[in-house]
Order: structure tokens, then sequence, then C-alpha cells
């Protein structure tokens, strides 16, 4: 099948209905397709998924009674068709003529009449449509109510601005590999190449582009001279401070962006842990391209008594698992697989590997905990509880309302991504 149309219909029911990632789903439907196609099929899925419901509450109103069973996957051919012509001004008669030929190739040519007049119907009434979201958080902001309601509960003045940043498309960050020269020199690379970016010197080895762009097109990437990495998970590595000849724990590692970085920053010895050994392996794939080596552990970081060697760590990278609610601009399917009693088993989880990964921590080591989640549940509250528990734990603060009570730095998503960092070194 190669109608664009189709593939997002089948690529979002695959999503939204069953439950599948879009990470997983996108790549196989776009293999046989031309970098210009996988492009558009890409911006069609993302863009239904940030309007979801939206789209949902259109087609309410546009159809005597919602496509169920096995006309399921229809309701989201009309999803992309009405995406097209709010969001994407794809002119009415393009719109509709592109989504039904997906009918036809989908074989479903007798749902024609149907798709026509769903569509010209959301053309017609598309401002009275439009006026049913207002004063309907989940219609207005495109996200789950149970996440609206934790949100507007842990940041009452920035709710709205994290909801809209959510909507956006993120932007493209480089991280400049030290041990291949200066980050004002990888720039200068950059403008010879003919590709516009910017520098923030806060965030010491990142880079941002006007525009996203192909990883060959950047000078060196092949050779590991630079890697594609938001802004705020550079600051992790940043954050630990890597010495020379120091043992360092990376204990949930993969992709490994991470642990490529501190790699890059110092000499010293890593183990990269990572419970998944799928994405393991893109670790040890990560590490071959920069030409740096660390020690990949297939194993799972709450049960170190199956793995450890009983040698100490100076430092450890605690990457948790999490919702990676800090990360919906770039997932937006996120908001759609995430539950909100996924938040109390993450919390828990995360708990359990902070508690059995302690001992492993040399007496005056560091340990950072991180996750790019915008959720208290998941970070300050997890790392209290942590010091309140633990008199051997010393909170190290990251700037200057991080408290024992109220620890760690959270980064909202807007120039960087959402992430949350904590700092505690072992007495
Ligand atoms: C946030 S991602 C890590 C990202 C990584 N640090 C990077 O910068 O590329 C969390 C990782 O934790 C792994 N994970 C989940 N549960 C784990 C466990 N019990 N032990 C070790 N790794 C685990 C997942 O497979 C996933 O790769």
């Amino acid at each position: 099948m190669t109608n664009v149309r189709a593939l997002a219909a089948q690529t979002l029911f695959q999503v939204v209905d069953k439950g599948q990632s879009l990470n997983t789903q996108l790549p196989l439907a776009a293999k046989n397709l031309s970098p210009k196609d996988k492009a558009l099929l890409q911006q069609i899925c993302y863009g239904v998924l940030r309007y979801l419901p939206s789209l949902e509450n259109y087609c309410q109103q546009l159809l005597e009674k919602p496509l169920k069973g096995k006309n399921r996957v229809f309701q989201f051919l009309l999803y992309v068709g009405i995406y097209q012509l709010q969001h994407m001004r794809v002119p009415e008669h393009a719109a509709v003529a592109e989504t039904v030929n997906a009918l036809m190739q989908m074989r479903a040519g007798g749902l024609k009449g149907l798709v026509n007049a769903v569509l010209r119907n959301f053309q017609r009434q598309q401002d009275t449509l439009e006026e049913s979201s207002q004063g309907n958080d989940v219609l207005t902001f495109n996200h789950p109510g149970w996440f609206i309601k934790a949100v507007k509960e842990a940041y009452p003045e920035q709710w709205q601005d994290i909801l809209e940043q959510n909507q956006l498309q993120a932007p493209m960050w480089l991280r400049v590999n030290q041990h291949m020269g200066s980050t004002e020199e990888y720039l200068e690379a950059l403008d010879e190449a003919g590709i516009r970016a910017e520098y923030y010197p806060e965030y010491q080895d990142a880079i941002i582009l006007d525009k996203a762009c192909d990883v060959a097109k950047l000078p060196g990437f092949k050779q590991g001279a630079s890697s594609v990495q938001d802004a705020a998970a550079q600051l992790a590595a940043r954050l630990l401070e890597p010495q020379d000849d120091e043992l360092i724990l990376d204990a949930c590692a993969a992709p490994g962006g991470k642990t490529c970085h501190i790699l890059e920053l110092a000499k010293a010895n890593v183990d990269a842990l990572d419970a998944d050994s799928d994405r393991l392996l893109r670790v040890e794939q990560n590490l071959d391209r920069i030409g740096l080596e660390a020690n990949c552990i297939h194993a799972d970081a709450s049960q170190p008594d199956t793995w450890w060697n009983g040698q100490q760590y100076d430092r450890i990278l605690l990457d948790v698992p999490c919702s990676a609610t800090g990360v919906i601009r770039r997932h937006p399917d996120i908001k759609w697989l995430r539950r909100k009693t996924d938040i109390d088993d993450l919390a828990e989880l995360q708990g359990q590997i902070l508690k059995n990964i302690w001992p492993l921590l040399k007496s005056g080591g560091t340990l950072l905990y991180a996750t790019c989640s915008v959720l208290p549940k998941e970070n300050k509250q997890q790392v209290a509880q942590f010091l309140a528990d633990n008199s051997d734990a010393i909170h190290q603060p990251l700037h200057e309302s991080d408290t024992p009570e109220a620890p760690g730095l959270q980064l909202l998503p807007g120039l960087t991504d959402g992430f949350y960092y904590a700092k505690i070194i072992k007495k």
C-alpha cells in the first residue's frame, strides 16, 4: 500500500486503538516511501495525534454514528482528511480526492459518499464546529483530562503554556563531541556547510539548528563529531561531572545518548546497563559511531544482586524509565498511550531502582537522578522521599530554590524539552 493517507489511517489505528508506539509503527509504514512521502506521513500522523480530541469531537457531530468494528480504521481516515483541511490548508477538492483515493486503495469504495459528505460538511460548518470546543479544556488544549488536571495542580501559573508548548514541533539540537573540537568550531563548520544554527553558552556542548536537517548533511556526523540530542538531555553528563579514570554506572542507558556524552567528557570506565536488549544494541551502535567504549550490560537496575560485581561506583546516572511527559512535543502518542495509573506504577519502579542502586555508590560519590517527566510524583516528590528515608544521602542544590523538601531542577518544555534532575552525594 503506497497511498500516504491510507498508511496514516492504518498507523493511527495501530497507535490509538491497539496501543502501539508511533516510534515502532511509523518506520514500518514508511518502509517503501520516498523521502517526501515519508515526511508527509510523519506530518499527518503527528498532527492527528496532536489534535485527536478535537478531531473526534468534529466527527461525533458530523457522523450519525461513529465507525466501528471492521470500519473503525476509516474513522481515522476521516481524522486524516479533516486534519488536512483544518491545519494543512490542503484545498477541499484535493483533501477529498486524496482521502477518497485512500478509500479505493483500502477497498472501501462503498464509503466514498459518507467520507465526501463528512469532509464537505466540515468545511461548511468549520467555524461553528471550532466554537463548540470553547470552554472545554480537553478540546481546547488537546490533552487527556487527567494530565491537564495534574499539570494544573503542579504548575498553576504555567499549565497553559506547558500544554501549548507540547503542541509545537520540537527544535533539532545537536551535541558537539568535545573530543573532536569545540562547540564554536563546530558552529563554524555548520556555517560553512550552509546550515544555520545558534549557540546558547549555558548549554555548553549544544547547538540549536534553525531548521531540522538530515544528519547525513551534518559535518563529520558519520565520524562522531556531533549527535542529535536535546539541550536539556545534555545537562545530564555536565551535571554528573565525570572525571578521567572513574568507575561510572549509567543504569538506564539505552539508546545511549548520555553514555556517549559522559565518555566524550572524560576517559572514564562506564558500565552502561539497560533492561531492554534491543535498545542496548543501540547503545553499542551509538558508541561505535563515536569511536568510544563502554561495558554494555543487559540487566535489571532494580536487582543489582543479579549482575553487580561488588565494586562500588564513583558516579551513577539514574535516567529512570518515566512517563516521558516532558517530551510530548517529540512523541505526541504519549498523550494517548499513557494512563493515569501508569504514573503510580512508574513512581514505584523509580523508587525501587533508586533504593536498590544506592548501595552501589561509593562514600563521597555522586548520584544524578533524571527523568524526562514534568510530573512531581516522578520527580521532586520521589527525591524528597528518598532524602527523608536515607540519612547518608546529602542533597546537592542545582539552583537557588533547590531544597531537600522540594529538590531538583525542573525544566519545562520550551526552548528545550521538559526534564528533571536532582543531585545527591553519599556521606
Ligand atoms: C529514559 S530511557 C534512558 C535514555 C538514555 N539514558 C539516553 O540518554 O539515551 C529509560 C531506559 O530505562 C530502561 N529500563 C527500564 N526499566 C529498567 C530496569 N529495571 N533496569 C534497567 N533499565 C531499565 C528502558 O529500557 C529505557 O531504555
